[in-house]
């Protein structure tokens, strides 16, 4: 739907952004959390120390009850990442932060935040982006988009929705519009710890 693309559009706006799939891979990594768990629930997805996300794919596509085994395991190691970015935020005084997060209402992370935004694209334009990548399947799409709330509910529960069935250049347009509702300080307080940051 272009969560990741609007995400970028905020960073390059100065915005903290906390991306949960990024995460992810940082948790699957050689000496990330996730290794040793996933390795012993699902022996074939670790190889080499870290794990093979390919093999892991095989092992949960089609498998919702192996789906949920994953995310129990995933998502309480994700929400921790999380608090400790939400804290180190806080600490360089950012007022507002944003959480890039793929089943936020599914997971109940909307009760976290202020302020919920979708981002949204007719099916057909989902549909071929994603099936335009390495490694996607129809079969895959199924199995993930069947854990995923429909977009239209999705839509309903957002406080806002972005819209990029568009070029990028309207979307763009509309997150200036949305970080014009941010406070200022977030982005100063952002800029000065990415400086800092070196
Ligand atoms: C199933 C896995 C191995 C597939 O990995 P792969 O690199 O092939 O795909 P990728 O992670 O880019 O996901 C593809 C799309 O599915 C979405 N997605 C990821 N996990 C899930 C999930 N549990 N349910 C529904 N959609 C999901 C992603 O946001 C993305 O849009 C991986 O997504 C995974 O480990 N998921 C479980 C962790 C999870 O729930 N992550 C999402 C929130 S923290
Ligand atoms: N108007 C638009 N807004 C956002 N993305 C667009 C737009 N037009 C085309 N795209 C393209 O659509 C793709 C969206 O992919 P992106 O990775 O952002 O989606 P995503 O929702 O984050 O998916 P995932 O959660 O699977 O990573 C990108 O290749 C992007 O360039």
């Amino acid at each position: 739907m272009g969560k990741s693309t609007v995400s970028r559009m905020l960073e390059q706006r100065n915005v903290p952004v906390l991306d949960a799939d990024q995460m992810v891979h940082e948790l699957y990594a050689a000496g990330g959390l996730a290794v040793e768990p996933i390795g012993a629930a699902f022996p074939t997805a670790v190889t080499g120390g870290a794990v093979d996300r390919t093999a892991l794919s095989a092992c949960v596509v089609g498998n919702p009850a192996a789906l949920r085994q994953l995310e129990d395991i995933v998502h309480p190691l994700v929400k921790a990442q999380r608090c400790l970015g939400l804290r180190r935020a806080a600490e360089w005084g950012a007022e507002a932060v944003v959480l890039d997060i793929p089943l936020l209402f599914e997971t109940g992370a909307e009760a976290d935040c202020d302020l919920t935004v979708a981002v949204s694209a007719p099916p057909h334009i989902q549909r071929r982006r994603v099936l335009s990548r390495k490694g996607m399947s129809p079969e895959k799409l199924a199995s993930l988009l069947a854990r995923q709330l429909p977009d239209a509910e999705r839509c309903r529960k957002a406080n806002v929705v972005i819209d990029t069935g568009c070029s990028l250049k309207e979307t763009e347009k509309s997150i200036d519009e949305l970080v014009s509702t941010f406070p200022s300080r977030t982005r100063k307080a952002y800029s000065k710890v990415s400086t800092d940051a070196g």
